[in-house]
């Protein structure tokens, strides 16, 4: 049975740049024995709460580029030397260090050089000529793969694909063997500059998409027929963004959103594998296909968190941390990649073999059988056809042998349980027979069944190719399928929703639950009318993650925090900018997984808008408008209010109804019946 192996986390706070204020916004703390240490962090919304997150390996400001290879990676280069694929990868806001920490400079190489070098190392120790080390290298830019090893000008989208045994891979990528560290040195610096990197107001050179540096290492042992290999990921993760603070434009927008849908459905799987869920979402990303085997997967994993120190960045430090909480309760299982490379068998003339099993890219076995090739038992070859069904002269498909003849006083005549052999005309001992030795009949024999076992051979070759692209074409349209239901599935709000909110406000006259009701029928109609494309649209992504803050805050205030909380998450999908979101998540979060109760932050003090009359206030509780320039930051705004201004748990039915009315129309909406809802609360309410 396969053992299984938790992700190691680490964390490492980067010092601050010269630019930035030296605030003392995050700290770490160690404990006098050998325990794990602290990194706290206080609550951006009130600060007299500090989160607390223990991490065992915990870098400070003053940690080296050596300290962290030293003591969490350089252990990781003997496993991949057994045979098993490892997978580091550092996580973090913008700005974090994440590519200082994997990358570096001349100066203070990270971990990239590093690991080449080691490998190196390990090479030259085990003195063997069989080993050899090849390099391949890839981004993910806007969900699509690119090979960093080719033109950036030529390079072409490359597609993931599952091998035999379910391992997930990048198609056509360029691996390219190398013998030395400058040869290395050489392809490395030449791809970095492939690498989609950008200015931000954050970080001057900010990757713009995630990229991944695969070494891998194959050792042959001919003797055993087997042979090992090992794998080691380096993936440098793109950093959540915060476009208020980044200044993004256009261009630095939409590579934002990409990085930050990758990054949300990384924690979408990592919350899956967390609940135990049946279905985890890898397929929602490029990322998460190709991280597969290390969240969950066969491989070993160490997840490196760059935080930032500064206030600035506290609530990106929450989710980075949140996320290695989450993280390192994920299981996988590392296997050895192992293979036999005995050459095919040769076909006996007198049987009729299947083809050889197809050799499976690696034959996988526990993690407990490293020490050592352990020589699990050969594949058999499955015989089809025994030599019983080539035995009946009348079945059989080889071409009799025509001509031969045994008898007529030759010497060395074969004895005579041989069966007679039959001429041309089905008639033993012909008169039109042609004398030969034992020997020329074995050969001819020995030829024909040759070449029908070539033709059999052949043919099933051709059905197995066949069968293989028809299987691969039904995959195809099976995850086609399995795309567009999941698609309808993430619109989907549960069934009867609306229904704990009405069962809230019994006081609401019958008109109104009439007209709840009807909106709840007009939302069901209207989901399952939807468009995609209208659906996928940014608006309409803002509208429903409103829909789920809704209910979300409902299940929260009856005391239904997991509930709540899902449903938050939910609702970060669709909104994965919102920060207000973010820090509720956490904070039900938090609550959740210490078994506390939760109590909102306290809400900052809403600012009156006097209007003309200066008599009244009018506070825009979620207007629904499209076509203007304001609706851009509406859908912040909405959810703004939703978190803070329902704490005050407005009495107030017309303002309810108008609420569950904007959520309602604000997911069944279509362009037609696009309307404003503006609520009047009169001064005092
Ligand atoms: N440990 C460190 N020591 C010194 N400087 C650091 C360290 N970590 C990061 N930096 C500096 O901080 C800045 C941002 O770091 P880096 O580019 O590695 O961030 P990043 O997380 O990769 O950002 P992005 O996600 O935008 O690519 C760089 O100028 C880098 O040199």
């Amino acid at each position: 049975m396969a053992g299984t192996h938790k992700i190691k986390i680490a964390a490492r706070l980067r010092p601050r740049l010269d630019h930035e204020i030296d605030d003392q916004g995050i700290q770490i703390t160690h404990d006098q024995d050998e325990g794990p240490s602290w990194i706290c962090v206080p609550n951006p919304r009130d600060v007299t709460q500090i989160f607390r997150f223990p991490i065992t390996s915990c870098y400070d400001q003053d940690s080296t580029q050596e300290d962290i290879f030293e003591q969490d990676v350089r252990p990781l280069i003997d496993v991949v030397y057994s045979g098993v694929t490892v997978t580091i990868f550092a996580y973090g806001v913008t700005s974090s260090g994440k590519t200082h920490t994997m990358q570096g400079t001349k100066a203070c190489p990270g971990v990239i050089p590093r690991v080449v070098e080691a490998m190196f190392e390990q090479k030259a120790v085990l003195q063997k000529s069989n080993v050899e080390l090849a390099v391949s290298y890839m981004e993910i830019y806007k969900d699509e793969c690119y090979d960093l090893l080719v033109d950036r000008e030529t390079a072409p989208k490359l597609p993931v694909r599952e091998n035999d045994v379910g391992q997930v891979f990048v198609a056509n990528l360029t691996s390219i063997p190398i013998a030395s560290i400058e040869e290395f040195v050489a392809i490395y610096s030449q791809a970095s500059k492939h690498r989609s990197v950008g200015a931000t107001n954050l970080n001057r050179a900010s990757s713009r998409s995630h990229a991944m540096l695969t070494l891998e290492v194959t050792m042959t042992d001919s003797l055993a027929q087997r042979s090992l290999t090992g794998k080691i990921n380096l993936v440098d993760l793109a950093g959540s963004e915060n476009n208020k603070l980044t200044g993004n434009d256009p261009t630095r927008m939409a590579e934002s959103a990409a990085i930050n849908k990758s990054l949300s459905v990384l924690g979408q799987v990592v919350h899956a594998l967390n609940q135990g869920a049946s279905r985890i979402p890898y397929r929602n990303s490029k990322l998460t296909r190709i991280l597969q085997d290390a969240l969950g997967g066969n491989s070993v994993g160490l997840l490196i968190c760059n935080l930032a120190p500064g206030t600035k960045f506290r609530q990106d430090t929450l989710n980075t941390l949140n996320f290695a909480v989450r993280t390192k309760n994920v299981e996988n299982r590392p296997v050895v990649n192992e293979r036999d490379i005995r050459p095919q068998a040769k076909p006996h003339f007198a049987s009729i073999q299947a083809p050889p099993p197809k050799l499976a890219p690696a034959v996988l076995q526990p993690l407990e059988a490293v020490a050592g090739l352990s020589r699990g038992p050969r594949p058999s070859i499955a015989r089809v056809g025994p030599r019983a069904s080539l035995a009946g002269p009348s079945k059989s498909r080889v071409p009799r042998v025509s001509g031969i003849g045994v008898f007529g006083g030759h010497r060395g005549r074969r004895p005579s349980a041989v069966p007679a052999p039959i001429s041309e005309e089905g008639e033993a001992g012909g008169s039109s027979m042609v004398q030969l030795t034992d020997k020329e009949i074995d050969e001819r024999i020995a030829r024909a069944v040759e070449a029908e076992v070539a033709r059999r051979l052949k043919e099933r070759e051709e059905i197995a190719l066949q069968e293989k692209e028809n299987i691969a074409l039904q995959d195809k349209l099976q995850e086609e399928r399995e795309k567009e239901k999941l698609k309808e599935e993430d619109q989907r709000l549960p069934t009867g929703v609306l229904t704990p909110l009405m069962a809230k406000h019994r006081d609401l006259d019958d008109e109104l639950r009439a007209r709840l009701t009807e909106l709840e029928e007009k939302y069901e109609r209207a989901t399952k009318e939807l468009q995609l494309a209208d659906v996928l649209s940014p608006t309409s992504r803002k509208k429903t993650g409103r829909a789920y803050v809704m209910l979300a805050r409902a299940h929260s205030e009856k005391g239904d925090l997991q509930v709540a909380l899902d449903l938050y998450r939910k609702a970060e999908t669709y909104v994965p900018d919102n920060i207000k979101l973010k820090e509720r998540v956490i904070e039900i979060e938090w609550a959740v997984n210490n078994g506390t109760k939760f109590v909102p932050t306290p809400k900052k003090p809403r600012k009156a808008k006097k209007t003309k009359a200066g008599s009244s206030k009018t506070v825009v509780v979620g207007k629904v408008a499209s076509g203007d320039e304001d609706e851009e930051n509406m859908p912040m705004y909405g959810i703004h209010q939703m978190l803070e201004g329902e704490s005050s748990g407005s009495a107030n039915p017309l303002k309810r109804f108008k609420v569950e009315e904007d959520v309602a129309q604000a997911v069944s909406e279509t362009p037609q019946k696009k309307a404003k809802c503006e609520v009047k609360v009169e001064e005092g309410m």
